[in-house]
């Protein structure tokens, strides 16, 4: 080409060449004028880059304490965006100090009061950390939060959704009473989990394929509820799986400072953050905070009192176990006190608790009974009251448990119900842990009693017994199972008192009890003995005494998320449905047991009958009658000598004469049974005579004309249309198999599988159809010249 326009330029004239000279010269300096004016485009990621490196820098000139507003703080435009759009705007002082140390990449233990924005203050590092490491959904899990109940990790999954929403990361939740395989799938691709530390591990131990040695940070929400003893094994096997470099933030309201805790994290210079600290009071600030003392037996009363006079009130009932939480429920729910009633507790299927959790944040007045399982992190809004039924175990379950109200700088009461015996060290212990709470008195005559109403619902209704005899044992033994024995003192509790404020008659077994009091005996009585013996060794064995009666584990019974963190191995579940169930005479009861018998004695004497049921057969006799005749008798006459001995029942006795109309029972069913099936049989048999006979007639018929001899050794037994020396030989040919046997040729006879009966029931009606006409001596003359013949 050049060489053309070498040639074409050498063969121009001067003017031409001068003309092109310009056009060349214009050409170059529109190009270089072209080139300083464009702007350079610069691709997305580099802008993206850019912006990354610009915050990054601003992090170390940032200070949050003069930041009031979040446009203020260095963070990506994403999340301003987010958290304009949900109407975040001001940050408050949890997330202001602990914000910043997160985003610098450091490890942090941040405590503030309940209510208080600690789930924005991880959830913002993690959203920012993700977007510096420009995570996608092929990088897997790159941040981590744990917390411990599934109503919690739903509720940070929400918050998650809506700050991260403008953000391009995948987010799950992964929680138990879901599938798993489906759950697998999808785990694997999200890029912020959110999980509950039991279904986190299952996905670790059975989804090969989900990892977690990228992960970049890692959160525990309620830190010291997870670090604690119940979850020990579980987070130290998922620990193990995590990488060592990353960072860590640890979360709530009481932060835990044990060093054996945090050593199992491998923290790197953790900046401990306690926003408030020096504040006079360790709750919220718009918190009310009552208790009343009253006597165990009085609760129920109190509580159906307070309720009617807050129906128009959201309030959250706190008790110490699943089992007295369904009594509760059940109880209420037929007390009907005019305000919606639901219930939450760890027994409860996966979407039953949820829908309860999401109901409970709509509904505007309601009560909601529940567990300790709603006693940390939820938010449910405009909670009005906190009524705590049980003494909690400590004062963080305190301050948790009525974190549930005055939150987010709104107002909010709680009301604390303590034992006598619980009062003085409970109270002691608030007071030193900063929590203000004040006495209350009430009028116990003033309170609405419905213990009788209670009573009649249990009479009749022998389910809602049940459940009091569980409440009753559920609340015994988690008052037995408190670590702080200066508190919960199992032997001070009048159980007759509690059971008949339950609606039961009596107090029901609590077996395990009585072992650890005769434990207990046996324990101070060989203190005694050493005292007399040796007097220094009387420190040492208070001490075994104390260690027996103290426990380990914590009280979220049911929940399939908490494990026990105290020693249940001396009390079975197994045990406990027994001592339920056996309600055995006790020297103590013996006065009860006498007036029962009395009151049967009156019901007698006035000729009333219970539970009678007679059946009648079709002659009109007495089939069967409840309670068996027999029965009544021996009943009668054992209740003669019952009330001679005026000691409740026999056991022994009873399991007797148990076993005894049992044996009957069986036999009489046998029996029945038996009788049945030989109907059937026969019928059935009956059916396939009559069809048999009625083919082969036909049969017979067909072959009448041609094959009359053949007809005669196969044809039908009882054929009526047979002449008198034809009709003796079916009965001989269908009586003897051998002769079957014999003419295989013949298929007629080969068809029909004769069985005994039909043999007997065939010669009979035969033998009706062959009527001769002749003496029983000249038929057999007849049968023995005809058999002579053959021969
Ligand atoms: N910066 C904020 N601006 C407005 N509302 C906020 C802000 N931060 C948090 N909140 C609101 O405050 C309430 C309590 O927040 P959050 O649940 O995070 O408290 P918490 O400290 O985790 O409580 P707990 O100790 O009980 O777990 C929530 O309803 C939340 O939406």
């Amino acid at each position: 080409m050049s060489i053309i326009i070498n040639y074409i330029y050498i063969m121009a004239t001067k003017d031409e060449k001068m003309d092109f000279l310009k056009w060349k010269n214009n050409k170059r300096r529109k190009q270089t004028q072209s080139k300083v004016s464009r702007p350079i485009v610069k691709k997305s990621w580099q802008i993206e880059a850019e912006k990354i490196e610009n915050l990054e820098t601003l992090y170390t000139d940032f200070d949050s304490s003069k930041a009031d507003v979040f446009e203020d703080f260095p963070l990506s435009t994403k999340t301003k965006a987010a958290l304009r759009k949900h109407g975040f705007t001001k940050p408050t002082a949890i997330q202001k100090a602990s914000i910043l140390p997160a985003l610098k990449g450091k490890d942090v233990l941040g405590a503030a009061k309940t209510g208080s924005g600690k789930t924005l203050a991880f959830l913002i590092p993690i959203l920012e950390c993700l977007y510096r490491h420009r995570w996608n959904s092929l990088d897997g899990p790159g941040a981590l939060i744990i917390s411990p109940t599934r109503e919690l990790a739903l509720q940070i999954f929400e918050v998650l959704c809506k700050v991260g929403c403008k953000h391009d990361f995948s987010a799950g939740l992964v929680i138990g009473g879901k599938d798993l395989k489906e759950e697998a799938e999808r785990v694997c691709r999200t890029n912020v989990v959110v999980c509950t530390p039991g279904r986190l591990l299952q996905h670790l131990d059975t989804t090969s394929y989900f990892k977690l040695e990228n992960l970049k940070i890692l959160v525990l929400d309620e830190a010291d509820r997870i670090l604690d003893l119940g979850f020990s094994t579980t987070i130290n096997a998922i620990l193990e799986n995590l990488p060592s470099e990353r960072q860590t933030l640890l979360f709530s309201a009481t932060q835990t400072k044990s060093v054996k805790n945090l050593a199992r994290l491998s923290l790197c210079y953790p900046v401990y953050i306690s926003v408030h600290a020096e504040s006079r009071h360790s709750t919220p600030s718009g918190l009310k905070q009552r208790y009343v003392t009253c006597q165990v037996s009085d609760k129920i009363n109190m509580l159906y009192s307070f309720i009617r006079n807050h129906v128009k009130t959201k309030t959250l009932v706190f008790v110490s176990s699943c089992k007295q939480v369904q009594y509760l429920f059940a109880v209420l729910c037929r007390l009907r006190p005019g305000v919606p009633i639901m219930h939450l507790h760890g027994r409860m299927n996966q979407p039953r608790r949820m829908a309860v959790y999401q109901e409970f944040c709509r509904k505007k007045f309601a009560l909601l009974v529940a567990t300790d399982i709603a006693a940390r992190g939820l938010d449910f809004p405009a909670v009005d009251w906190v009524v705590q039924m049980d003494c909690p175990e400590d004062v963080d379950t305190y301050i948790h448990r009525v974190g549930r109200t005055a939150r987010f700088h709104g107002s909010g009461n709680a009301l604390l119900m303590l034992l006598p015996s619980e009062k003085d060290a409970m109270i002691q212990q608030l007071t030193s842990k900063k929590v203000p709470v004040l006495k209350s008195e009430i009028n116990i005559d003033k309170l609405t009693k419905v213990d009788g109403r209670l009573q009649s619902y249990c009479a009749e209704d022998q389910e809602l017994k049940e459940k009091a005899k569980r409440c009753f044992v559920a609340y015994i033994k988690s008052v037995h199972l408190m670590k702080n024995k200066a508190i919960f003192v199992v032997k001070d509790l009048p159980l007759n008192d509690y059971a008949t404020s339950l609606g039961l008659a009596f107090p029901p077994r609590v077996r395990f009890l009585q072992r650890s009091m005769a434990k207990s005996k046996t324990a101070s009585t060989d203190a005694k003995r050493s005292i007399d013996d040796k007097p220094e060794t009387v420190k040492d064995s208070t001490k075994s005494e104390k260690a027996a009666d103290t426990f380990d584990i914590s009280d979220d019974e049911g929940n399939d998320l908490f494990s026990v963190k105290r020693d249940t191995t001396n009390i079975t579940d197994d045990e406990e449905e027994q001592e339920e169930d056996l309600n055995l005479p006790d020297a103590k009861d013996e006065n009860k047991k006498r007036s029962k018998a009395k009151e049967a004695k009156r019901l007698l004497r006035k000729g009333v009958k219970i539970n009678q049921k007679i059946t009648f057969d079709e002659e009109g006799g007495v089939d069967e009658s409840w309670p068996p005749v027999e029965g009544a008798a021996l009943n009668e006459v054992e209740s003669e000598v019952e009330e001679k001995d005026a000691g409740g029942i026999d056991i022994n006795k009873a399991k007797v004469e148990m076993q005894q109309r049992d044996v009957k029972d069986r036999e009489k069913h046998r029996k029945k049974i038996a009788a049945k099936h030989k109907e059937v049989r026969l019928k059935a048999k009956e059916e396939r005579r009559k069809a048999q006979r009625q083919k082969e007639q036909n049969k017979y018929r067909d072959n009448e004309d041609d094959h009359s001899e053949q007809s005669y050794s196969s044809g039908p037994d009882n054929d009526p249309e047979v002449d008198g020396d034809n009709e003796m030989q079916p009965i001989e040919v269908v009586g003897s198999s051998s002769v079957e046997d014999n003419d295989s040729s013949s298929p007629k006879k080969k068809r029909r599988k004769i069985e005994p009966e039909d043999f007997i029931k065939t010669n009979e009606d035969c033998l009706a159809n062959l009527n001769t006409g002749m003496t029983l001596q000249e038929e057999e003359n007849l049968v023995l010249h005809l058999l002579r013949k053959k021969q």
